[in-house]
């Protein structure tokens, strides 16, 4: 896979209201039934903004929120607190009980399972014509809903003439590209795409991808881009957020924070990404140890020393290198290398603004 990233020919969009907005969302599931007052922390003050044609990925192993964070953020699961801000509107003050046909025009959600997120028993035009009815997007005659129908699929890269096919008709690759469709039918300001392409063969993966990139370059859509594989973040994604534990601990140009990383959890993921350049730099049992350690205790495991821990006190943020590349981390640990420029950033609310 080419690194065809160019964050510096993208628009700058630090400057224009963020599509999206995510201002410390927090989740907690109860657990142990019932009677039981036991709960598990999936997310904890979480701040995420995605400026408009931007992507941003969100990476982490599994188990660290991702899912959680995109399905309150879609409104399929109610957040235990924070704000959710579309084009800078709050969406969860103007639409206070459940998720508005409105909201659901703002932003769709594409899944990991293209075999599961269609129907079998329609064809590809249902599912299309259906998205268009519902956010009457269709246009007012036949005519022009037919246009709108095989300009949809020209977009995603598929033959007119599919509109007649089942999904069990259909590769993996082409049906994730109907699932994008059908959420491009409803003319979004956001994606959500949670591991669209971790289901398919390796060979399509890459279209996917790219259109993905061509409907932020062409039409200015934002998307989280949520993912477990480090390599096409890189490709893909302007900036990359890292998640573990439920929080964000560092975020960056993706370029920048994943030749640069900061923080000892993505150290970790970097080096479990296939590099023949870095033989023997993976250690499995170290990365299971601190897995264990996580799911054990509500420090990070990162840190043997109790007074440091982010139980004890939760870390700054840090900038690392050149502000340009808006990259920042939380760790006790971080020293910044010198002449590297890392150094912390002034405390709330500058610190939550910066580091969005
Ligand atoms: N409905 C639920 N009830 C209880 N706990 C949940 C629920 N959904 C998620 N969790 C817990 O929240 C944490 C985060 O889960 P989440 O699915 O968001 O992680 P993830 O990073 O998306 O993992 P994956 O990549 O495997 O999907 C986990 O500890 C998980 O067990």
């Amino acid at each position: 896979m080419s690194h065809s990233l160019q964050s510096s020919s993208r628009p700058d969009v630090s400057t224009q209201t963020p599509a999206l907005e995510v201002r410390g969302l927090g989740k907690s599931f109860p657990i142990g039934g019932l009677f039981s007052r036991e709960s598990v922390r999936a997310l904890h003050g979480v701040d995420l903004t995605i400026g408009r044609g931007e992507i941003v990925a969100l990476v982490g192993e599994s188990g660290s929120g991702k899912s959680t964070l995109a399905r309150c953020v879609a409104r399929l699961e109610k957040p235990s607190s924070g704000e959710i801000l579309i084009d800078g509107v709050d969406v969860l003050k103007r639409d206070r009980f459940q998720a508005s046909r409105a909201f659901r025009s703002q932003l769709q959600m594409v899944f990991q399972d293209p075999f599961g997120s269609l129907n079998p028993a329609h064809r590809v035009e249902h599912f299309l014509r259906r998205s268009l009815a519902i956010h009457r997007k269709g246009g007012s005659s036949e005519t022009e809903t037919r246009q709108r129908l095989e300009e949809l699929m020209t977009t995603v890269g598929l033959q007119a003439d599919m509109l007649n096919s089942y999904p069990h008709e259909l590769s993996g690759g082409q049906r994730q590209r109907v699932a994008i469709a059908r959420a491009l039918a409803v003319e979004p300001r956001v994606i959500l795409a949670d591991e669209p392409t971790s289901m398919l063969d390796v060979s399509v993966r890459i279209g996917v991808l790219n259109l993905m990139r061509k409907l932020r370059d062409e039409q200015g859509i934002s998307m989280l881009y949520i993912t477990h594989d480090l390599a096409s973040a890189r490709y893909l994604a302007d900036r990359t957020a890292v998640m573990f534990a439920g929080e964000l601990v560092e975020q960056g140009e993706s370029l920048d924070l994943l030749t640069n990383p900061g923080h000892p959890y993505t150290q970790l993921l970097v080096s479990a990404v296939p590099d023949p350049s870095r033989a023997g730099s993976y250690d499995p049992v170290r990365r299971a140890e601190l897995r264990q350690a996580v799911m054990a205790s509500t420090t990070c495991g990162f840190d043997g020393d109790p007074n440091q821990s982010c139980s004890a006190e939760e870390p700054v943020h840090h900038r690392v290198g050149d502000p340009e590349n808006r990259h920042w981390v939380r760790c006790h640990l971080y020293r910044p290398q010198a002449g590297a420029g890392g150094h912390a950033l002034a405390a709330e609310p500058m610190d939550k603004k910066a580091s969005a």
